[in-house]
Parts: C-alpha cells; sequence; structure tokens
C-alpha cells in the first residue's frame, strides 16, 4: 500500500511536467498560427491597396487626357465610367477588411463612406444619364480621385515600412479641403437628379401593389441628402483627430 503511495506521488511532477509541455506547445502553435494569419493579411493589404492605388492612378490620367483633349467636361463620365465602378465598387472590401479585424478602422465610419459612393456612382450618376454632365460630377471625381491615389498609396508605403513624409502629410491634409469640396459635388448631383427622378419616377414602387408597401425614390434621395447632415460631421472630425494624432506636434522636451 505504502509502495502504491509513494509510486503514485513520483507520478505527479512527471504529469504536471508533460501538462505543462503540452501547453507550450499549443501555444507555440497558436503564436504560429496568428503570424501566419497576419502575413497573410499584410500581403493581401499590400496588393489590395497597390491595385486601388494603380486603379485610381488610371483614372486620373484618363480624366487629364479626356480633359486635354475635348477641353470639356461633356462626355468624361461615359468615357471613364467603367474604372471608376470597378475600383469604386471594389472598396466595399474595405467594409469586410475593418468587420474582420485585419484593419483597425471603425466598420461603420467606413460603411457611410463607401456606401454613400457606391450609391452615387451606380443609383445617382449611372441611372440619371442627364446628370452625367454637369460639373458637379467632375468636381466629386476630382475631389475622390486626388483622395484615394494619397490615401491607397499611404496605406501601401505604411505597409512596406517606408512612409514617406510628403505622402503623409497629404494623407492627414488634404481632406482639409478635398472633403467638403467631395461632398458639395455629390449633394449638387443628387439636387440635379431630382427633377429627372421626379418626371421619370425612377425606381418607384406605387401602391396598389402586392406588397402593398410603396417607395417613391425622389423622397429617398431627399432623405439621403438630409442624412450628409449628421453623418459627414463625424467623417470629417474623425479624420481631424487622425490628423492630430498622426501629425500632431511632437511633445516639448522635458527640461
Ligand atoms: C444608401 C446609402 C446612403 C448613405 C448616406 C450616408 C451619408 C453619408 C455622408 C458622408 C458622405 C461622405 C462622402 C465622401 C466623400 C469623399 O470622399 S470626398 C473626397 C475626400 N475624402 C476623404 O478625404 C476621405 C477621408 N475618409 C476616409 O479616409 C475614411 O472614410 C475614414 C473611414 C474616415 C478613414 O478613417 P480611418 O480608416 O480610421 O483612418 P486612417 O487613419 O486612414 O486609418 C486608420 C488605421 O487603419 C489602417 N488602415 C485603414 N485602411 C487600411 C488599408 N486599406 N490598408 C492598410 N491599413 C489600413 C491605417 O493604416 C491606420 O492604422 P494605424 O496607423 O495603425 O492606426
Amino acid at each position: 500500500m505504502a509502495a502504491e503511495v509513494e509510486g503514485a506521488e513520483a507520478a505527479q511532477p512527471a504529469a504536471s511536467a508533460e501538462k505543462k509541455k503540452k501547453l507550450q506547445q499549443q501555444q507555440k502553435a497558436a503564436e504560429a498560427s496568428r503570424g501566419k494569419a497576419s502575413f497573410l493579411a499584410t500581403a493581401w493589404l499590400i496588393l489590395y491597396n497597390t491595385v486601388m492605388t494603380a486603379g485610381w492612378l488610371v483614372l486620373a490620367v484618363s480624366m487629364a487626357r479626356y480633359g486635354l483633349a475635348k477641353g470639356s467636361n461633356r462626355g468624361l463620365y461615359r468615357s471613364i465610367e467603367k474604372t471608376l465602378k470597378i475600383f469604386q465598387t471594389g472598396a466595399l472590401l474595405e467594409v469586410v477588411h475593418c468587420a474582420t479585424g485585419i484593419v483597425p478602422s471603425s466598420a461603420v465610419l467606413t460603411a457611410f463612406q463607401v456606401s454613400s459612393r457606391v450609391f452615387l456612382v451606380w443609383a445617382v450618376t449611372d441611372s440619371v444619364k442627364p446628370v452625367q454632365n454637369e460639373y458637379s460630377v467632375l468636381i466629386y471625381l476630382s475631389a475622390w480621385t486626388l483622395t484615394e491615389i494619397v490615401r491607397y498609396s499611404f496605406y501601401t508605403f505604411s505597409l512596406l515600412k517606408y512612409l514617406p513624409r510628403a505622402i503623409k502629410w497629404a494623407r492627414y491634409t488634404l481632406f482639409i479641403v478635398l472633403y467638403p469640396l467631395g461632398v458639395t459635388g455629390e449633394l449638387l448631383t443628387i439636387y440635379h437628379a431630382l427633377p429627372h427622378v421626379y418626371r421619370s419616377k425612377l425606381f418607384a414602387y406605387p401602391l396598389p401593389n402586392a406588397l402593398n408597401i410603396s417607395f417613391d425614390y425622389y423622397y429617398f434621395l431627399i432623405i439621403v441628402m438630409i442624412s450628409y447632415v449628421p453623418i459627414f460631421p463625424q467623417l470629417y472630425f474623425h479624420m481631424m483627430s487622425q490628423r492630430k494624432k498622426v501629425l500632431g506636434e511632437p511633445k516639448a522636451k522635458e527640461s
């Protein structure tokens, strides 16, 4: 009996050492898989941001060439719409990046930013043809293009750990002017679309109908315009606080 107890006592430290070793192995495996996931996420983001920078650069060059050749904005939207649709719609992936946590940005703010622009391309500019030649389209296209070239190249260079100071400065400074400019172009485009939508009853779903609900796109557009009032300042002041965080004055050295 005494020999049995002695044997059990001797086996205890061996079992706990075995348990500890197993735990360490599990921790190592988890760390390795986290490292692999973070490597894959970084590789994906470098690819995504590089492709998006290139796409918006193509748009900028196409717009400049069109302007130089025609000297007018008439027909500009038609000439760049394919590229614009691909790269603006591709920005929806940014919401996925935030929601899955591979980038630390707010999914809600990013969703407002991206969805309003995707909506403007597909549901306003593309669907209401007469607005395509308005100057307001040129205004928002110019603001978006310049912003996105700087923003996506900023992310690419940051991920590559080689960030030129000028790009960092531009990322957190140009928005001060480009954000209100872009929003002005967007709101004016929706405003120009209103009479056409009203006349053509575009996307209207009047009563009576099987679902017994009605939808009037004209009023929906007015609601979208009004929703800029509470939402845009939040995006703008978020960018202001990002600017302060990144470009803020360095703390004075203690004497
Ligand atoms: C039916 C729909 C109707 C909706 C109606 C709603 C009304 C909406 C009203 C508002 C409309 C706005 C329309 C937009 C107009 C324009 O864009 S005009 C042109 C000017 N625009 C801008 O300047 C855009 C500025 N805005 C933004 O950049 C974003 O929208 C943002 C969400 C406000 C950005 O915030 P955030 O991501 O937090 O800032 P960052 O500092 O850039 O990033 C924070 C950290 O996240 C990392 N990160 C983000 N994205 C990436 C990425 N793609 N790849 C890698 N890393 C990324 C970034 O590096 C930061 O990381 P840290 O440095 O570690 O903090």
